[in-house]
């Protein structure tokens, strides 16, 4: 840390970590799970900086501390602003609207206020941390009101945000009846970096719809209280990915080579285990894959003492009244398969309702014949990327939604529509009966890109950008 503060600054709804307080006031941490903290944590490390974001735990009041070689901010939220904020507004709302109304979105105006009481706390805490000059890097969606919150206290800073989750269609978004300071919030940043192109499209289009800004290319101008341009924010494609070295390398680790097979031996050897790992979301496309698996079964085309579905579910948000709904469809679809299709010493489907550490993950993805990533919509999903890094025997197929972002950059994957099941089907068989020269042509095309596309080309080109960017006085 510089003497007046931190050069970068992340500044994110969760820190990468949750927080225990022993009684004897001790505080114990664990490494928490999610694509963002999976993403992030190797920026980090390799950088002087802090990280602001919540502890995971109600009321707890914590000071900064440094772990993982980061200095972490623990941001304090209460059980009425975890419920307003994080699973209201964030996860009931948000969540929701953004990924295509597959859920119904509530729009409720005290979890709002708690929205933006908690955006200014986040935006205060970021604001403490910062050298004179430094970048501020704000994730997602929980947070699109800090950019303009940080930049009325800090003018001096740099600002970044990154949108983890996709940016829906003009015609979503403006249902929610606070949208247009949900834009002005994020055209505080400098720099606003989404997943696909499509989505930083929306969000122009949204901006042109909604202000009476002008708009050139990715290019919005700002301007001043005299009308005149004040500065520039660009509005771009950076699409997120893994740190696919490590990942590489831990699969290559002899014990979880062993743990692979062990996981196999236990299933019962069969010829063809699939593997689906979401975070149990309606926007997983989870129950369509279990009914794609299901009918493939039904149907004679596979054979449940030959084939098995090893699913986990990580459980996720689960005060929120969707995900408890989601959780009873799945858990009775699975109940319904295995009643029918299993036998004495083998399932059907194996769900798993846990949450891995990566060494187990990787055993998973090297044990798995077909990953299933079927989500019906998804910013990004890492998932499909870990499991193209695992296999660097060039075995296994990827069948992928292509309502993901991934499917934008993995050319090799059996590209599907999650809501067309008979198409499912057929990838699904296509992915299990795959010719062996053909799967590993396809894995050695996905593996080139997911090795050279890592998470720190995509941190190194969002900041690059970022540190590039004109600053303000540049236009005053
Ligand atoms: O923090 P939670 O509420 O427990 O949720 C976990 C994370 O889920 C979301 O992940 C997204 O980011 C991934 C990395 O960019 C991306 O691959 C995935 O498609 C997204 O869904 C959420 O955006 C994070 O903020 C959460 O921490
Ligand atoms: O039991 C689990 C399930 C998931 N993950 C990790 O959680 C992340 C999920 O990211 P993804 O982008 O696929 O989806 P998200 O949950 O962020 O929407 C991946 O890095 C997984 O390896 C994990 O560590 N343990």
């Amino acid at each position: 840390m510089g003497k007046d503060g931190f050069s970068l600054v992340v500044v994110a709804n969760r820190l990468p970590v949750d927080m225990t307080v022993a009684e004897d006031g001790s505080v114990d941490w664990q490494r928490s799970p999610g694509g963002l903290v999976t993403a992030l944590e190797p920026v980090m490390q390799d950088a002087d900086g802090a990280w602001v974001g919540w502890s995971g735990a109600a009321g707890l009041e914590v000071e900064p501390f440094d772990a993982d070689d980061m200095r972490l901010v623990p941001v304090t939220l209460s059980a009425t602003e975890i419920e307003r904020y994080y699973e209201g507004f964030s996860n009931d709302t948000l969540w929701p609207l953004y990924h295509d109304v597959i859920a119904q979105p509530a729009f409720h105006r005290h979890w709002w206020d708690a929205y933006r009481r908690v955006n200014q706390r986040f935006a205060e805490a970021a604001a403490a941390q910062a050298a004179q000059g430094a970048i501020v890097w704000v994730q997602d969606y929980q947070l699109q009101l800090v950019p303009k919150l940080l930049r009325e206290i800090r003018p001096d800073l740099r600002i970044g945000f990154f949108n983890h989750i996709p940016f829906p269609p003009l015609e979503l978004f403006q249902q929610l009846p606070w949208r247009r300071q949900v834009i002005e919030g994020l055209l505080g940043a400098d720099l606003i970096g989404f997943q696909r192109a499509g989505d930083a499209s929306n969000f122009i289009r949204a901006v042109r719809r909604l202000t009476d800004l002008t708009t050139r290319g990715q290019i919005i101008t700002m301007e001043g209280h005299d009308g005149k341009p004040s500065r520039h924010v660009r509005a771009a494609p950076f699409p997120i990915s893994i740190d696919s070295q490590r990942f590489d390398d831990l699969a290559r680790t002899p014990e979880v080579q062993a743990r692979a097979k062990e996981i196999r031996e236990d299933l019962g050897d069969p010829e063809i285990v699939m593997l689906g790992v979401d975070r149990l979301d309606y926007t997983k496309g989870i129950r369509h894959r279990i009914k794609a698996y299901g009918e493939l079964l039904q149907d004679g085309r596979l054979d449940p003492s030959k084939s098995t579905l090893v699913q986990v579910a990580s459980p996720s948000r689960e005060n929120v009244g969707a995900y408890q709904e989601l959780r009873e469809h799945v858990e009775g679809l699975v109940g319904r398969i295995n009643g029918e299709y299993g036998e004495i010493g083998h399932s059907a489907i194996h769900y798993l309702h846990h949450s891995y550490p990566p060494d187990e993950m990787a055993a998973l993805y090297l044990a798995a014949d077909v990953m299933l990533v079927t989500s019906l919509r998804d910013g990004m999903n890492l998932v499909a990327k870990e499991y193209v890094a695992a296999r660097s025997d060039d075995n296994g197929a990827l069948v992928l939604s292509e309502f993901t972002g991934a499917a934008d950059e993995l050319a090799g994957a059996l590209l599907v529509n999650p809501h067309d099941i008979d198409g499912m089907k057929e990838a699904i068989l296509h992915g299990a009966h795959m010719d062996p020269k053909d799967k590993r042509k396809r894995m050695r095309r996905l593996r080139r890109r997911v090795l050279s596309d890592d998470v720190a080309k995509w941190s190194e080109s969002f900041l690059g950008v970022l540190s590039a960017m004109p600053s303000r006085t540049t236009y005053v």
